[in-house]
């Protein structure tokens, strides 16, 4: 008994030494500094499951048919895993008993025929199966959840507001949700399926060997885990930093390749390709020198878990030997407690890298957790209500806004549109006039005031309800790269072709739609790339006509096309006016000379307001830029009848 303590006590030693060398490691962790900007901070567990805990309802949809197809299909895999678990403890009790009927000096006894087709079976029939049952029900779970998760992201991406979209960089926002769910299956298959079950091993590992040899080989078969599991994961946290690197890294390289295959044309007008191929290759690079630091295979972590694996399996190894030999024992004994130990210290040492797993999952699913977690800027209220139409009169009172609380765009502004009229903004660039359309439709908030329609403040109302009243022609003309009618049509599902070309007539087009090869069926490209800039304009009129909606918004609407075209589709538009409530931005003072109310806008602030005539005869603002124009159009009228222009002479005043 002497030796065998003696032996016992130098495994331990044995594998407290690399211990010892590990306890300084806390200390020297506690002295670092916080994170660096954009490094994720030390989390605790209660901040891993938090962070996880996002992932449950994806995990579990909402879906009741889908939930029970998923939920079954979890169940099957449980199942497979129980039985695995039993599987694994019945082969060393089973290699066990052969090795006993083999060694055994009685001549009566039996050879163990029963015992090895059972072992085999064991091993090699019904661990397969239950493995192929749980593969296959895995794979149907991983698809669905995927499916799931792709859609969820989809629709969290949709709903968000103008804000989100007009600061994301979406490269590695789509690769996020067009790869959505595939790292996260695995993961949660893996800690569900693997990692966790490995509590169960170790229980049923250690509670057989304390029934077969005895409590202190027992505890130290459970000191060994612990001590490993401790070290190991105070070690690994060290290595998560490159991980969040790599991820960094690897989104970086997303965002600068997507973002030059959107603006190819502006990087061949600028002869940019060497640029920004150099760019890209040397994000490229960057992310894979990153990607080999995790992989080191000598890495201070690695070294030490391996040796530290080694000790902890050679330790109990030793100590079973010794017990059997120096006190009651056989030879079989020995033969399940390989089996057992070796089995199970696999998975241990998986287990040890929960923390790093997690850790890597988190940073890798970092953009995931990012979009389930946000919330659009602009929403309904949980009491809101269906816009109810009324003439469409709208009224801005006190309306302030400013996009980043640094500078406002809006102040104060107040003013009404009665329904059926038409109301022209115009000022100078940057005074904050698509702003105003954006507040009209919702696309922001104003952050003080309100804005209101026909009686109803827009933020009480459902957003849905409320742009189902409004038409917009933007600035920038947005297209699908699909083809011209389908392009049309967006803006009324239901239209019929003769509506489409009908609008296209109105809006000057058709003719020019004709002449394309392929008619309507034309696809207009990438952005609408093989549309000209007053072709997209006026298949952008040609949509808000199609929409039927009772106020309309044009912001810029025309500033591309010819003075004749413009003059066409300004007759047509008048008459089309007709009823409905219309606001046209433009920095064409002649095009707006008949709306019923002009606001003159500078810097956020209304200036003057009134119709074309009193503001001409007033002689301020408005008249200044009226008159600039038209001494433009009159170039050989003699300058010094221009008004006064010292106080236009900002470079931001320049219309
Ligand atoms: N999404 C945004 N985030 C931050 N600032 C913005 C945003 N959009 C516009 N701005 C700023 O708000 C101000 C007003 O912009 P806005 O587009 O409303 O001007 P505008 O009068 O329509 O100009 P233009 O006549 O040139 O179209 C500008 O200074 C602009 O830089």
């Amino acid at each position: 008994m002497n030796t065998f303590n003696a032996y016992a006590a130098s495994s331990v030693l044995l594998f407290s030494i690399p211990a010892f060398y590990l306890l300084a490691s806390p200390r020297k962790r506690a002295t670092k500094p916080p994170p660096k900007e954009g490094e994720s901070p030390r989390r605790g567990w209660r901040e891993y499951i938090d962070e996880m805990r996002i992932f449950i309802p994806v995990l579990i949809p909402k879906d009741e048919a889908m939930r029970r197809k998923i939920v079954f299909s979890y169940i099957i895999v449980l199942v497979c895993l129980v039985a695995d678990r039993l599987l694994k403890l019945a082969s060393p009790i089973l290699l066990r008993q052969i090795v006993v009927m083999l060694a055994s000096d009685d001549p009566t006894m039996r050879l163990p025929w029963v015992e090895v087709v059972l072992f085999v079976l064991c091993e090699r029939v019904f661990s397969r199966f239950t493995w192929s049952v749980s593969s296959h029900y895995r794979s149907t779970v991983s698809t669905d959840v995927a499916d799931v998760f792709k859609l969820t992201l989809y629709n969290k991406l949709l709903n968000q507001s103008a804000e989100y979209h007009e600061n994301v960089k979406s490269g590695s926002v789509w690769e996020t949700v067009s790869t959505a769910g595939r790292s996260a299956i695995h993961y949660f298959s893996y800690l569900v399926l693997q990692q966790l079950p490995v509590a169960f091993d170790v229980l049923l590992g250690v509670g057989t060997c304390w029934m077969v040899f005895d409590k202190t080989l027992a505890l130290s078969m459970l000191g060994v885990i612990v001590a490993y599991m401790w070290i190991s994961i105070s070690m690994e946290q060290t290595d998560n930093k490159d991980v969040q690197t790599y991820y960094t890294l690897y989104r970086n390289a997303l965002d600068i390749g997507h973002d030059t295959l959107q603006n190819w044309q502006t990087v061949s007008y600028f002869n940019r390709l060497e640029y920004e191929r150099s760019r890209f290759s040397e994000a490229v690079s960057q992310r894979t020198n990153a990607w080999r630091n995790l992989g080191r295979p000598l890495s201070r972590t690695k070294i030490t878990k391996n040796v530290l694996g080694c000790l902890g399996v050679g330790g109990v190894c030793l100590l079973g030997c010794y017990q059997i030999r120096y006190s009651s024992g056989n030879a079989g004994d020995f033969a399940m407690l390989f089996q057992f130990w070796t089995a199970l210290f696999e998975p241990i040492e998986d287990l040890a890298g929960i923390l790093t797993g997690a850790d890597q999952f988190l940073a890798e699913n970092q953009k995931c957790i990012e979009i389930l977690k946000l919330e659009p800027k602009v929403k309904d209220r949980e009491d809101a209500e269906y816009f109810k139409p009324g003439d469409s009169t709208i009224e801005f009172n006190n309306v302030n806004f400013s996009y980043n609380d640094q500078r406002e765009v809006v102040k104060d502004v107040s003013f009404k549109v009665e329904g059926g009229t038409t109301l022209a903004i115009v000022g100078e660039t940057g005074g904050g006039k698509s702003t105003m359309l954006k507040l009209l439709c919702r696309a922001y908030d104003v952050t003080g005031g309100s804005i209101k329609i026909d009686g109803q403040d827009i933020r009480s109302v459902r957003l849905a309800s409320l742009r189902e009243h409004i038409s917009v022609v933007p600035q920038t003309i947005g297209v699908f790269n699909v083809s011209i009618l389908e392009n049309l049509r967006y803006a009324n599902l239901e239209a019929t072709k003769e509506q489409v070309e009908d609008a296209c007539r109105a809006a000057a087009l058709h003719n020019r739609i004709m002449s394309f090869p392929n008619g309507y069926d034309e696809k207009v490209g990438e952005k609408g790339v093989k549309l000209s800039g007053g072709e997209l304009q006026r298949l952008a009129i040609a949509r808000a006509l199609l929409r039927k909606a009772q106020i309309v918004l044009f912001d810029e609407a025309t500033s591309n096309l010819d003075a004749e075209t413009e003059g066409r589709i300004q007759d047509y538009l008048r008459k089309w006016y007709k009823g409905r409530t219309v606001i046209v931005v433009a920095h064409r003072l002649a095009t707006v000379a008949n709306a019923d109310l002009i606001i003159a806008f500078k810097d956020g602030v209304i200036v003057e307001a009134g119709r074309h005539d009193d503001l001409v005869s007033k002689q301020g603002y408005f008249f200044r830029l009226w008159e600039k124009q038209r001494l433009a159009w009159e170039p050989s009228k003699n300058k010094k009848d221009a008004p006064e222009e010292k106080e236009q002479q900002t470079e931001e005043g320049q219309t």
